[in-house]
């Protein structure tokens, strides 16, 4: 089904387009800079390079020029690398340009329409926690996330410091550990309250545009705070160049580790990440988030084959009874790909 709805342009629409993408060539005005944040169509832009052409002496690295985008750019959103021009007068930014993005997490809204969630993401940091129980459905639908988008996933076992009661999360820590150690991703711990782990997590998101992604209350927002002690103040930047003061409702913002400096990387902090669907998405596309199940592709008796426990020749349940696929992830795989069709009915 085509996602694109034909319409029919009134000249004026096709002349004001034409001319749009006429003028977006850089005479050496345009500023360089990373999308911070985002709120309908105003978007919050830090400049990492200034332009050839000053427009303005007191233009530094590092300031917020509040900006709108061309009409004729794909929807744009945070961590996105874009050129813009300046209007000194107006202290506002015009984005011009979007320089190609490495990664784009996407998702599907309610109107069938896919809509970036964050660009040039690197790692997708997953965190689970003894409590809230862990749901591994959720941990999964994360790990699809960073596949489909070619991003590093990330596991991170929080609140370690209440492990010793429970020994159940500690089985299921090994479990993801066993895989990542198969299919290229960490699983580490980490406690805010013992200040474990921190150093390490730290290491792994350092110099790179993270992603925090995982269950209410396991400690997202605390570990991002012992990451980023200034991340609290930096929801309070005034706005340089347009002097319209603090943000009130963001949608998603980029806290930067080194505010000066966001080649240095940062957290994107956004509420897209939680409510991803999946009913866009076929069977195939949800065994790409199960490596394990992946490697098995194709080798089920029967082309159609349902997967479920009892069904005949379905290489994945033959996988679990030798012992090299854990249950769980089948029944995870089943439950997303009856969860899709249901949504696509
Ligand atoms: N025992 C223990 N508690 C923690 C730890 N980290 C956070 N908590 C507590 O867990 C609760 C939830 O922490 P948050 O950081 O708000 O969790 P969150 O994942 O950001 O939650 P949402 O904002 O709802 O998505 C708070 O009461 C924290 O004090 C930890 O390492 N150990
Ligand atoms: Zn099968």
């Amino acid at each position: 089904m085509s996602l694109i709805r034909k319409r029919k342009l009134t000249k004026n629409q096709t002349r004001q387009i034409k001319k749009n993408q006429e003028a977006i060539t850089d005479d050496g005005t345009f500023a360089t800079g990373v999308v911070v944040s985002h709120f309908g169509k105003q978007l919050d832009v830090q400049i990492t390079v200034l332009p050839q052409i000053m427009p303005k002496a007191s233009l530094t690295v590092g300031q917020i020029w509040r900006c709108h985008a061309r009409t004729n750019l794909p929807m744009l959103t945070t961590g996105d690398v874009v050129k813009f021009s300046l209007d000194d007068i107006a202290g506002t930014g015009r984005i011009e340009q979007l320089l190609p993005r490495t990664t784009l997490i996407t998702r599907p809204d309610r109107y069938h329409k896919v809509k970036p969630v964050a660009s040039n993401v690197a790692i997708l940091v997953i965190v689970f926690a003894p409590l809230p129980k862990p749901a591994t459905g959720l941990i999964d639908r994360y790990i699809l996330v960073a596949r489909l988008s070619n991003i590093r996933p990330l596991l991170v076992l929080n609140k370690a410091d209440l492990l010793d009661e429970h020994p159940e999360v500690v089985q299921i820590y090994q479990e993801y550990q066993s895989l990542g150690r198969r299919y290229g991703f960490d699983v580490i711990q980490s406690s805010g309250v013992d200040m474990m782990g921190l150093d390490t997590l730290k290491s792994h998101i350092e110099g790179r545009l993270a992603i925090f992604a995982g269950q209410s209350g396991v400690g997202k927002s605390s570990l991002i705070n012992h990451i980023l002690p200034h991340a609290k103040q930096s929801t309070n930047i005034i706005s340089v160049g347009s002097q319209l003061g603090q943000h009130t409702t963001t949608t998603s913002r980029l806290l930067a580790y080194d505010m000066g400096d966001l080649t240095k990387g940062g957290i994107i902090d956004t509420p897209g990440i939680r409510e991803y669907g999946i009913w866009h998405l076929s069977a195939d596309d949800i065994l790409k988030g199960f490596d394990e199940l992946n490697d098995l592709h194709g080798a089920c008796q029967f082309r159609d084959c349902s997967h479920a426990p009892n069904a005949k020749g379905c290489a994945f349940w033959q996988a679990v009874a030798d012992g090299v696929v854990l249950s769980w992830r089948v029944e995870n795989f089943n439950e997303m790909v009856a969860e899709a069709k249901q949504g696509q009915a």
